[in-house]
């Protein structure tokens, strides 16, 4: 799964789910996290995925992104068949195709920011420079400085500087701002809005805050492993505009 695709026409999608199901053990204590999801994704699309916790939401990102496969059902990304691919399949569209973001931010704290976003930048493909992926998300001023001299706010953007770094089509955060006050998580949406807008980058949020909603091209809500609904706002509204 080379990266052949890149630059093809916004509006295809670039995610595709059919009747896609997750069941988590069996028997009497089988948990019945997706059912039946049909989902598509456009390239460029900015996607909020709404839900009570425990409605599937985690799931069902963890699937798009290839690091979950389901227990039924059809995940393309593309032409790609991640449905019953082998592992080093998804570990290698994992590695070239999606970054993860997620509530904690995982940075390796005898790093510095800079050398954080490199570990990523080392191993890719096609890697902008760590410096310009620190200007997108307004750190360099903090590229030398360690993750425990920084904000909560401060480390979730190193996290997106390092899931940006190498490029990818896909950005999916499951609750980025989940740790964050409010005015933090404003300036952490307000970087994935960015990257989405100015990379073109197909960017997934789940978030248990319907606010954000406002800032996204759809707003898809799971409720019971199902999608509930979805909706496209009548405009995008920026992440200065929301209020929670
Ligand atoms: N590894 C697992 N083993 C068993 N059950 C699981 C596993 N992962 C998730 N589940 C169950 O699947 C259902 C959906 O979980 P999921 O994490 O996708 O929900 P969510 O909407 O992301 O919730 P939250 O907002 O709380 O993170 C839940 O009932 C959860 O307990």
């Amino acid at each position: 799964m080379s990266d052949e695709s890149r630059g093809k026409e916004a509006g295809t999608p670039v995610l595709r789910a059919k009747s896609l199901a997750k069941v988590y053990g069996s028997g009497d204590s089988a948990v019945h996290a997706l059912r039946a999801v049909d989902l598509e994704v456009a390239r460029g699309e900015f996607v909020v995925l709404l839900g009570a916790s425990g409605s599937g939401k985690s799931t069902l990102l963890n699937i798009l992104g290839g690091l979950d496969t389901p227990t039924s059902g059809e995940i393309f990304f593309e032409d790609h068949a991640l449905h019953g691919a082998a592992d080093d399949v998804l570990t290698e569209y994992r590695r070239e195709h999606v970054g993860f973001v997620f509530q904690f931010y995982n940075l390796i704290p005898s790093l510095t920011v800079a050398e954080n976003v490199a570990l990523v930048t080392d191993i890719s493909a096609h890697p902008m420079p760590v410096d310009e992926a620190l200007e997108l998300v307004a750190l360099m001023p903090r590229r030398n400085h360690f993750p425990s001299q920084l904000s909560g706010g401060e480390q979730q953007r190193v996290a997106i500087a390092r899931a940006i770094a190498k490029r990818p089509q896909l950005l999916l955060c499951d609750e980025p701002t989940g740790a964050l006050d409010y005015a933090t998580g404003k300036l952490v949406l307000e970087v994935i809005a960015r990257i989405n807008r100015e990379l073109g980058t197909t960017a997934l949020v789940i978030t248990h805050n319907a606010a954000i909603a406002g800032m996204a091209d759809r707003v898809v809500r799971v409720a019971d492993g199902r999608i509930a609904s979805v909706e496209v706002p009548e405009r995008r509204l920026s992440p200065a505009e929301l209020s929670w």
